[in-house]
């Protein structure tokens, strides 16, 4: 599904009015009527409810609840965070409809705010309808005031369109925001109703079309969307382990024998056909009893223990027999090691991973990449994209998108920019944000699971793009099943990659529900 920005919403909002003839009113009156039908759907009909409206249209769509709501018999109260005056015609013709269906409206300005404190608890649901998209900085005031009360309430929260003070671009809290059960929001999903911290403040998000015009909805002019699964290839019966990818790991040092084995063993774990680990001959014996099904390349190793420069023409040579190539996972930093690693990437003419130390290592020098005829996938945490780009991890952390499609097209590369709903951007300045996956993730070697997954599925047959959007997809959705299956706390890299099988089970057999349960419903 697409993701829109609140620019783009406004574009899709005004072609809705000016393109499609339908008018604001009739988009207004189908946003409160999906909230209602929410609120209706999820509460009972004793249920009194109290509606928070602000001074704009995301507080017209609150109105227009209000009035369904009450017309189902509801107790509604309408609290009105605005001046009467300044309202929008729009707007103000739904609070006459309010007032004149006996619905009653209370002002709330500074001298009375701290009211809502004491009376918002005796509401079993509140509508928080204050700010949507229209949010252009910090609340403050009598609106601060009335978001922390609606937060202190204990009651039910649904928020119109976006929680009120989450940032709709970015989902950053502007100030303090709405923590809400549910969130039905209008059109598309916004961005930053699927970024953290926004992602956590939303609740419950339902999607509601109000009518938009399918072109629109599915309008390409739209570059984010959710990273919605696609079916894997078939796995043909009379095939041999070639045919599902023949994959090369460059990794491992004497200090970091893990990542090599996690990466390699995904790979397989996720469906691969034959993994091949180039790595320093002393740590292979251990390996190949923790990994007996992968075939160990033993290479030379500098005097810290790395793969050393001498390996160049070797490497190379195994890089002609493989499909796919992933380098850097444990390949530690030492300067002969980079120095190999720097000749490499430009020189292997094969899709490439890149990750870990490697990433390290290519943010020395990351023109190199632009010489490669082969695309490239590079998976960055935030940390190491702070090394890629230079920038602070903090602004990294609040513009994960941005920093993301900027450093896919700048590089000429696919880019994976891990965490809390990771963003998959391609070089031709699209991106994903993948909805699979949990906090207990962030566990030590969980990034070199991914890498093997991302080979994975491209050795079953997807392409490129699809395949780093389906490793990204499959190692949450296994991280899932994991936590499903043993809990947050104790899950360990180990764990996702042993439940890829599962994972990859599940996407053949339960498609149609693995693809709703990690996607965004639409609130019909
Ligand atoms: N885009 C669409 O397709 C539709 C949008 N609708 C609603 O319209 C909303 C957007 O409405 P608006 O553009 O009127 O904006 P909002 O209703 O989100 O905000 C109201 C006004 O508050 C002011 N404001 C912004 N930040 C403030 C702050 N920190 N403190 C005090 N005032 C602040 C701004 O002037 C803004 O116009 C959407 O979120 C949605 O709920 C719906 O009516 C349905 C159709
Ligand atoms: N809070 C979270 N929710 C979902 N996934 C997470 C979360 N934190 C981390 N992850 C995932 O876990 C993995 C962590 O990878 P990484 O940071 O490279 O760890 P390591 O370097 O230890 O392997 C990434 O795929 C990331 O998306
Ligand atoms: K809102």
């Amino acid at each position: 599904m697409k993701v829109a920005s609140s620019n783009e919403i406004r574009l899709l909002d005004k072609e809705a009015v000016e393109k499609y003839g339908i008018s604001h009113e009739i988009l207004m009156e189908n946003a409160g009527a999906a909230v209602a039908r929410l609120i209706l759907h999820t509460a009972s009909e004793e249920d009194t409810v109290a509606v928070i409206a602000g001074p704009g249209n995301n507080g017209g769509d609150g109105l227009v609840c209000a009035r369904h709501l009450a017309s189902h018999g509801m107790d509604v109260h309408v609290y009105l965070v605005a001046d009467p005056e300044r309202l929008s015609e729009l707007v103000k013709k739904n609070l006459d409809r309010v007032a004149l269906a006996n619905i009653p409206v209370e002002k709330v300005t500074e001298k009375n705010v701290e009211e809502l404190q004491d009376v918002l608890p005796f509401y079993d649901v509140i509508v928080d309808a204050l700010f949507g998209t229209g949010l252009t900085r910090p609340l403050e005031g009598v609106y601060k005031e009335a978001v922390e009360a609606i937060n202190d309430s204990g009651s039910l929260v649904v928020s119109v369109d976006i929680p009120s003070g989450i940032n709709s671009d970015t989902g950053e809290v502007m100030g303090t925001a709405v923590k809400a059960d549910f969130t039905v929001t209008f059109g598309l999903p916004k961005i930053g109703l699927l970024l953290y911290p926004g992602a956590e403040y939303a609740g419950e998000i339902l999607v509601s079309h109000i009518s938009y015009p399918r072109s629109l909805i599915e309008d390409d002019r739209i570059k984010v969307e959710t990273n919605d699964p696609l079916y894997p290839p078939p796995r043909q019966p009379d095939t041999h382990k070639g045919d599902y990818g023949k994959a090369l790991f460059i990794a491992g040092s004497k200090r970091y024998y893990g990542a090599p084995m996690l990466a390699s063993r995904s790979f397989l774990k996720a469906g691969g056909g034959y993994s091949r680990l180039a790595t320093v001959s002393s740590i292979v014996p251990f390996l190949a009893i923790r990994a007996p099904e992968v075939v160990y390349e033993e290479l030379e190793e500098t005097s810290s223990g790395t793969i050393s420069y001498r390996n160049l023409e070797k490497i190379l040579k195994l890089t002609e027999a493989s499909d796919i190539v992933a380098i850097g996972p444990g390949i530690g930093l030492d300067d002969e090691t980079a120095r190999l690693v720097l000749e490499l990437i430009p020189r292997i003419n094969k899709p490439l991973i890149i990750d870990g130390d490697g990433l390290t290592i290519l943010a020395r020098d990351t023109t190199i990449l632009s010489t490669r005829k082969y695309p490239t996938v590079i998976t960055p945490h935030p940390g190491e994209m702070s090394r890629l780009t230079g920038k602070p991890i903090e602004e990294i952390k609040k513009s994960r998108l941005k920093t993301a499609l900027e450093v896919a097209q700048k590089l000429g590369s696919y880019v994976v920019l891990k965490g809390a709903h990771t963003v998959i951007a391609t070089p031709e300045g699209k991106a994903y944000i993948n909805l699979t996956g949990n906090p207990g993730m962030a566990t030590a070697g969980s990034g070199d699971v991914l890498v093997g997954a991302i080979a994975g599925m491209y050795g079953i047959g997807y392409g490129f793009e699809e395949a780093v959007r389906m490793g990204v997809f499959v190692h949450g959705l296994a991280g899932d099943l994991a936590a499903e299956s043993i809990g947050m706390d104790g899950l360990t890299a180990v764990s996702i990659m042993n439940f890829l099988p599962r994972a990859m089970k599940e996407l053949r057999e339960n498609f149609e529900r693995i693809y709703n349960e990690n996607s965004l419903p639409v609130l019909v």
